[in-house]
């Protein structure tokens, strides 16, 4: 396992910053957590829960951010002089499954300030727009119910139920399981609503996009950002074609604003087209092949950059209208 990841920069929402958790952070962070009415709802702490042993589990948490297979975050409210801890939120990775964990708490004088839930909105929005996932699993004990509360705020649907052993309660206890998936908070691929399709035309929107691919025969995907509708999927770089441009005058606009890259319009060969019908809008989309251009791309719009080979092309989840493209790209590549 590489043990090289980068820690992600803290995220902020209203007057709050989610911070990689840090050794730090422990002193604080203990007189939160060891209160049984923290700890009875959380089912690997047991209760009294020692110093030392919150000390083991923050080291391997941060051993496992560097390792790339959990994300821990300590909770801070800046609105103090000196920002003060509140209490944490974590996300463990299975990526086989593409499927991430999440946990939280807070320190009872924090409950009931909607801290939570825009703390758990706040890291599943990142964690699907930056990790090798496409759903967050999420469980409860069926008596937490502000919990249970937040999740389904968040939009976490609930999916079935079970009984877990908690250390503190030393009994197995009841439980309901919640899921999150990319749909859930990516209205732009929500299901097309049956009547609107019939009664309404909707907008056509031209979007013109770029298959690069390099001497390798490798081809460059772009992440779509947090932020961004449809957060967390890959696509072609490429953008809208705006009023009296050409696709290509537009193209070669793109690639230079988003990737940094100069590319002569001789270069650039109609491959073939997409016409998706996204829930608010349809997509009519040339993407062109290019072999040939100057300057190494270079993420300029918060994106993430890959170099895909074809044999790796099936494990990256690309916009709903790129899917028919790939058989054929693959087809080119190989
Ligand atoms: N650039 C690009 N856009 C794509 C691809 N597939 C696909 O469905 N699209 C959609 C996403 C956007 O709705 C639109 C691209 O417009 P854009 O790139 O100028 O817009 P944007 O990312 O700023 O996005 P938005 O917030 O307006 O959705 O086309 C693709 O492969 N490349």
């Amino acid at each position: 396992m590489s043990n090289n990841h980068k820690l992600p920069a803290p995220l902020t929402f209203d007057h709050y910053t989610l911070r990689p958790i840090e050794q730090t952070d422990a002193s604080s962070l203990h007189s939160l957590i060891n209160d049984w009415n923290v700890v009875r709802m959380l089912s690997q702490v047991p209760f009294p829960y020692s110093k030392t042993l919150l000390d083991q589990w923050i080291n391997t948490m941060i051993q496992e951010m560097k390792d790339g297979i959990s994300y821990h975050f300590t909770i801070f409210d800046r609105s103090f002089e000196k920002p003060v801890i509140v209490g944490c939120i974590g996300i463990r990775l299975n990526t086989k499954d593409q499927l991430g964990k999440i946990g939280y708490w807070l320190g009872q004088k924090y409950w009931g300030k909607q801290i939570a839930s825009r703390a758990l909105q706040r890291l599943s929005s990142w964690a699907l727009a930056n990790l090798n996932i496409n759903y967050i699993h999420a469980t409860a004990a069926d008596d937490n119910l502000a919990s249970i509360a937040v999740l389904k705020k968040c939009g976490y649907q609930p999916f079935g139920q079970g009984k877990e052993k908690f250390l503190a309660r030393a009994v197995e206890q009841s439980v309901s399981y919640f899921l999150l998936q990319r749909e859930d908070i990516c209205p732009g691929k929500s299901p097309i609503p049956m009547n609107n399709t019939l009664l309404k035309p909707k907008k056509i929107l031209l979007v013109v996009a770029a298959a690069l691919i390099d001497i390798d025969g490798q081809l460059l995907l772009a992440r779509r950002p947090e932020g961004k509708s449809m957060a967390g999927m890959w696509e072609f770089p490429g953008g809208k074609v705006e009023p009296n441009e050409t696709p290509e005058a537009a193209l070669i606009r793109e690639l230079k604003e988003e990737i940094n890259i100069d590319v002569s319009q001789s270069c650039l060969a109609p491959f073939t087209f997409a016409s998706h019908e996204y829930a608010d809008f349809h997509l009519l989309m040339p993407l062109y092949v290019c072999h040939k251009w100057k300057n190494v791309p270079e993420p300029k719009e918060n994106q993430q950059l890959a170099w895909v080979n074809c044999e790796e092309l099936d494990h990256y989840l690309v916009m709903e209208a790129d899917k028919p493209f790939i058989p054929l790209l693959k087809d080119l590549m190989f």
